[in-house]
């Protein structure tokens, strides 16, 4: 059985959730429940904090597991990152009171900065030769400069609005990009790339749609350049042999401009069609 460690709460965890289920897997039905078998897929969950998933992983108490970025690289596990999973994207930022002396990070020699990710800090700023202090926090670390127990913020930035509301700016570079992603330790576990081409396959169903369209048979080479598909468009023949039936894979993003642009080559009867599952 492959063993896969899974967020039980926090931003990741729905997600995750939805995403395993769209993948084909089943999950727990109880919020409470720690542990569930899947036993047609042959794969067990385990729910944990997303901060202790690199963890398992990485000693390899659990074969695969999914969490984000920051909570990887902070956590100095053995795990390591296999794919991106499109979504839990966040930045991770300095931010400082709009009044305060500090706008740099040079700024920041001798400082106290507050943290949820003391590892994840103290490396960025160990590699840029900067010499601070962290404070580490549990959460709402927004708080810790107003009441005085550090000078500055390094925390999680989705919108922005938290670090706003407590008078906070964001200054200096960006400390990471994050992103939930499928992590793997020391277990070679035969199933991971199954797991992998599964979610794969969520994901490119989700930014994917299926165009069919009927075209006059001389405009074939100029539509396929429009939209060319995965390998190359299936093309059937129709009983008037003037038209072929084209079926292609687009971006659901450019599904609108693809369908004008084949319009205007003369395609009638674009028909656009979701895609439940994919195995590319
Ligand atoms: N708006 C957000 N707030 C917090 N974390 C976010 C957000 N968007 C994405 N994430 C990502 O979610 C992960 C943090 O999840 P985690 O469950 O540890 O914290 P949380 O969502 O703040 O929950 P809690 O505070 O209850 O522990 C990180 O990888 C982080 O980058
Ligand atoms: O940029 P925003 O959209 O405002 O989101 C970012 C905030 O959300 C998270 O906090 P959370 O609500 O998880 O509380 P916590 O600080 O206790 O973890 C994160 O730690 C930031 O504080
Ligand atoms: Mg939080």
């Amino acid at each position: 059985m492959l063993r896969i460690a899974v967020p039980n709460k926090g931003s990741l965890s729905e997600t995750a959730a939805e995403m395993l289920a769209e993948a084909g897997y089943s999950g727990r039905r109880d919020s409470r429940k720690l542990v569930h078998t899947d036993a047609r897929n042959q794969v067990e969950f385990f729910y944990l904090r997303p901060k202790d998933i690199a963890t398992y992983v990485g000693s390899g108490a659990l074969d695969v597991g999914i969490t984000g970025r920051d909570l990887l690289l902070d956590s100095g596990s053995e795990s390591r990152e296999i794919a991106a999973l499109e979504f839990g994207d966040s930045t991770f930022r300095f931010a400082a009171p709009a009044t305060s002396e500090i706008s740099d990070l040079s700024d920041l020699a001798g400082k106290r900065i507050a943290t949820s990710y003391p590892k994840l800090v103290d490396d960025f700023l160990r590699a840029r030769g900067v010499e601070a202090e962290h404070v580490k926090l549990d959460g709402a670390v927004e708080s810790a400069v107003q009441l005085g127990v550090a000078d500055a913020v390094a925390d999680v930035v989705s919108t922005g609005a938290t670090l706003r509301a407590a008078g906070l700016e964001i200054f200096g570079p960006v400390i990471l990009e994050s992103t939930a992603v499928l992590i793997g330790g020391p277990n070679a576990h035969p199933d991971i790339d199954r797991l992998l081409r599964r979610l794969q396959g969520v994901l490119v169903a989700r930014k994917y749609v299926l165009m069919d369209y009927d075209l006059p048979v001389e405009q074939l080479d100029e539509a396929s350049r429009v939209a060319g598909g995965m390998e190359s468009p299936t093309v059937s023949p129709l009983q008037d042999d003037r038209w072929v039936a084209v079926r292609v894979m687009v971006p659901s993003d450019d599904a609108n401009q693809i369908m004008d642009r084949l319009y205007d080559l003369g395609a009638r009867a674009i028909l656009v069609t979701a895609i439940h599952a994919a195995r590319l």
